[in-house]
């Protein structure tokens, strides 16, 4: 019953979350594109930062702009995205729109001087991720922050997770999202080829990202890759639903299963499972020719979403064996589960609050380098951003779908 009423009350804040007198000098976003997730991941995390404010939003139509701005409380309304970018007021911009114009924008906001949240994936593929993380424009004496918005990363949760993993010892792992059908419709920007879609361009990402992660390494090959396409009106290019199988050095491998298209009752939260060789650990309480064997499994549920729910259990299995004959004498599991959702709970003294979503720890460690602050440490590297799309790439390579296409810059 507790345990219900803490997760009631932590959802509740999550998306009412106290709104916080704002400080002097705060940096102000803008958003491009009346977007879906502006409110999840940067407005409702904004209200209990004493350092932002939301600014101001453009669309390409300027009565949604005004719609949006009037039912999100964002002050000021710009007649267009170049607009935006050319405020004055504005130290960020937001970028969450189609993956397709991501880089175009990023470029363009970044040559006006502001920083720029961009959204995951963070382009179309891999040579426009090259061109903007290695921008000139990234270089230079007090350039301007980027940011590609992984944000399950700043999770706490995330952490106790990695902790749990020898990255050396995986020898396999896997992740796994599911969206019920009909979320997701025909006409959404997930289904159009042009604008960089695709369920692996989308959810596909969360779990390349997460294996790149667990295997602290970048796949070799894209082994194994399947696709089920969209229905029409969608771009036939585009994936509804994907399995792929990565090789990590060492014949380690990766899988990654994604679909807009389950049905409601096999609905369940993201999760990730991680399987280790068996190792030798230490122990002192056993025999000198003996030897005690550690397998490791640990799986990571509600990635991604982790404010909702999470959990991460670590099973171990051990096994003492004569050390010459390699004999079993006696095998046993050992399992803890852990929930985390603030720094305090895996012994870490790092701002948060349970309430605090993946998006807010986010923008926690955005502002802290802005402000030129050393924050906690977690980040989204530039080269960790290109490497990302560049397995991106490798998995649509071997989809026969292909990898998305480059946009051409259209700023003035
Ligand atoms: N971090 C996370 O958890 C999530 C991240 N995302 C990412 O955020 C981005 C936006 O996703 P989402 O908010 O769902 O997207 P939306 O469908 O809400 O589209 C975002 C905006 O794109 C603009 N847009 C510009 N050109 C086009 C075009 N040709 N066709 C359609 N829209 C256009 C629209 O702006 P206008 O108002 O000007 O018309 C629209 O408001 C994606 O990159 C996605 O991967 C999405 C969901 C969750
Ligand atoms: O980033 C995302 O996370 C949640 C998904 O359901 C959504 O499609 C995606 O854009």
């Amino acid at each position: 019953m507790a345990g219900l009423f803490t997760f009631l009350h932590r959802n509740y804040k999550a998306s009412n979350p106290p709104i916080v007198p704002k400080s002097s000098d705060p940096i102000r976003f803008g958003i491009l594109g009346a977007a879906n997730i502006g409110p999840d991941a940067l407005f409702i995390p904004a209200r209990s930062h004493p350092e932002v404010v939301i600014q101001a939003v453009a669309a390409r139509d300027k009565a949604k702009a005004k719609a949006y701005a009037d039912k999100h409380g964002i002050p000021v309304v710009l007649d267009s995205y170049d607009a935006l970018i050319n405020d004055a007021s504005i130290d960020v911009v937001y970028i969450a729109l189609p993956n397709g114009l991501h880089f175009q924008w990023a470029l363009a906001a970044l040559e006006k001087g502001k920083h720029v949240l961009l959204e995951k994936p963070s382009v179309s593929n891999a040579t426009e991720a090259e061109l903007l993380f290695h921008s000139p424009l990234l270089s230079k004496p007090g350039a301007p922050v980027l940011l590609d918005a992984v944000h399950y990363n700043f999770h706490p949760t995330w952490q106790y997770f990695m902790s749990q993993i020898n990255q050396t010892d995986v020898v396999y792992a896997s992740h796994t999202v599911l969206v019920p059908t009909g979320i997701i419709k025909p006409t959404d920007i997930r289904y159009n080829y042009d604008l960089a879609g695709g369920a692996i361009m989308d959810l596909g990402s969360y779990g390349i990202s997460a294996l790149r992660a667990i295997f602290a390494a970048e796949p070799e090959s894209c082994v194994e890759c399947t696709v089920k396409p969209t229905v029409p009106p969608a771009s036939e290019l585009c994936d509804a639903e994907y399995t792929a199988k990565l090789q990590f050095p060492g014949g380690a491998i990766g899988e990654i299963r994604g679909t807009y298209d389950v049905p409601w009752l096999k609905f369940r939260l993201p999760n990730l499972e991680v399987l280790h060789r068996p190792t030798e650990v230490p122990d002192d309480s056993i025999e000198p020719n003996q030897v005690k064997i550690r397998t490791r499994k640990v799986v990571f549920y509600g990635h991604m979403f982790a404010t909702i729910y999470n959990r991460i259990d670590t099973e171990d299995t051990f096994e003492v064996r004569n050390r010459d004959d390699q004999q079993p004498i006696k095998k046993w599991t050992e399992k803890i589960s852990k929930s985390a959702h603030s720094f305090r709970e895996i012994g870490m003294e790092q701002p948060g609050e349970t309430y605090w979503k993946s998006y807010r720890y986010q923008l926690e460690e955005f502002v802290q380098r802005i402000k030129g602050r050393s924050g906690n440490g977690i980040w989204v590297s530039a080269d960790e951003s290109i490497a990302q799309m560049k397995a991106i790439d490798m998995v649509y390579a071997k989809s026969g779908f292909g990898v998305r296409p480059s946009h051409e810059r259209q700023v003035s």
